[in-house]
């Protein structure tokens, strides 16, 4: 079958690159002049430098290419995907969409499959997600992530499809819990990394990271996940993964704020609006999330760290 991959970002890039192990692969920038760009130099060197592209990929901005593909990939920003649906309705009308983006959309609190079924009701939705760097997926060391499919038998097909040399799926028809996992990982992580910023110690990054993850299977389990999910790889997995590495966008834009330094805003941070977005659901639903919540705060500058660290050590004490 064949594969395109829509956004040229990091982590599309590095797919698309793993996935030329298999055959050949459609990249799509929305940009003509980076298209272009990276078709000459065989290189992504605005979001994924100093790696070749295999003479398998090739990339393109026209969207009539996508459309040729039997699977495409859609590696955008959460907070972009609608958008980039929406644009491209026509194109991908009954495809096999499989979204690699995690987080929550802020205006409607809803995961990326919904956004698809939303945006695209005739297409077949999975989702790709779990613990990988595009540097480490792209310089082919071995990862394993979790295709998400509701629909058990076109899981299958994917797994056997978007598996390569370097890069093992294993599969769950638990959409939600995958969503779920991938998205508010990175809202523990950016806690995590003020708290290392700000000097904490790597005994509050532990304490972060386990009632984090308290917190990620409580929404989780309220949305309808599986506990097995969360306890997976696109739960765990990549929590561990995020909070504790400086690959990670997420933690480093945590890092800035415990060391009350700038961060670029251009840099793709989905932890910030996710938080956001979990903390107004969280309030809904009358759900206990206080680290989420000071996450969503200190994101946004409501809060100082040091007012953060207070108001989360000044709780009731309770039962773990
Ligand atoms: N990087 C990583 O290690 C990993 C990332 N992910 C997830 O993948 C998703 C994408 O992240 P990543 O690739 O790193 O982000 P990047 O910031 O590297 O790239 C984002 C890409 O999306 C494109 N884009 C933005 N808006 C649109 C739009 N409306 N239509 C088409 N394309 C658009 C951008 O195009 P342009 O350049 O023109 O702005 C850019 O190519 C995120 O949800 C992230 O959590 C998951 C696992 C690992
Ligand atoms: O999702 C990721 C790792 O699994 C990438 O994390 P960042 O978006 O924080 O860089």
């Amino acid at each position: 079958m064949s594969v395109a991959v829509l956004g040229a970002g990091a982590f599309g890039t590095a797919l698309a690159i793993s996935l030329a192990g298999n055959g050949f692969v459609t990249l799509w920038a929305r940009s003509a002049e980076h298209a272009i760009h990276m078709e000459n130099s065989r290189e992504n060197s605005a979001r994924l430098p100093n790696v070749p592209l295999p003479p398998a990929i090739s990339v393109t901005s026209d969207i009539k290419d996508v459309e040729a593909a039997d699977i495409v990939l859609l590696a955008v920003p959460m907070q972009k995907l609608r958008a980039a649906l929406t644009e491209h309705a026509s194109n991908l009308a009954g495809k096999t969409l499989v979204v690699c983006c995690k987080g929550i959309e802020l205006t409607t609190g809803l995961g990326p499959i919904s956004v698809v079924r939303q945006t695209i009701p005739n297409a077949s939705p999975a989702l790709l997600t779990g613990p990988s760097f595009a540097d480490d997926i792209a310089r082919g060391l071995p990862t394993a992530l979790t295709l998400a499919c509701g629909d058990a038998d076109l899981g299958k097909v994917l797994q056997t499809e978007l598996t390569t040399a370097n890069l093992r799926l294993y599969r769950t028809t638990d959409v939600i819990g995958a969503e779920l996992g991938g998205a508010l990982k990175n809202v523990i992580a950016i806690g995590c990394g003020a708290a290392i910023g700000a000097g904490l110690g790597d005994s509050a990054r532990a304490a972060l990271l386990t009632r984090g993850f308290a917190e990620m299977q409580r929404f989780a389990l309220m949305r309808g996940a599986k506990t097995d999910t969360l306890m997976g790889l696109s739960g765990l997995g990549d929590l561990v993964l995020t909070c504790s590495s400086e690959l990670s966008r997420n933690y480093r834009f945590g890092l800035c704020l415990g060391q009350n330094r700038p961060f670029d805003t251009h840099t793709t941070v989905e932890g910030v609006a996710t938080a956001r977005a979990m903390a107004e659901i969280a309030v809904a639903e009358g759900l206990d999330m206080p680290i989420s919540v000071t996450v969503a705060d200190l994101s946004h500058g409501a809060y100082s760290v040091p007012q953060a660290i207070q108001s989360l050590l000044n709780r009731p004490l309770k039962e773990e």
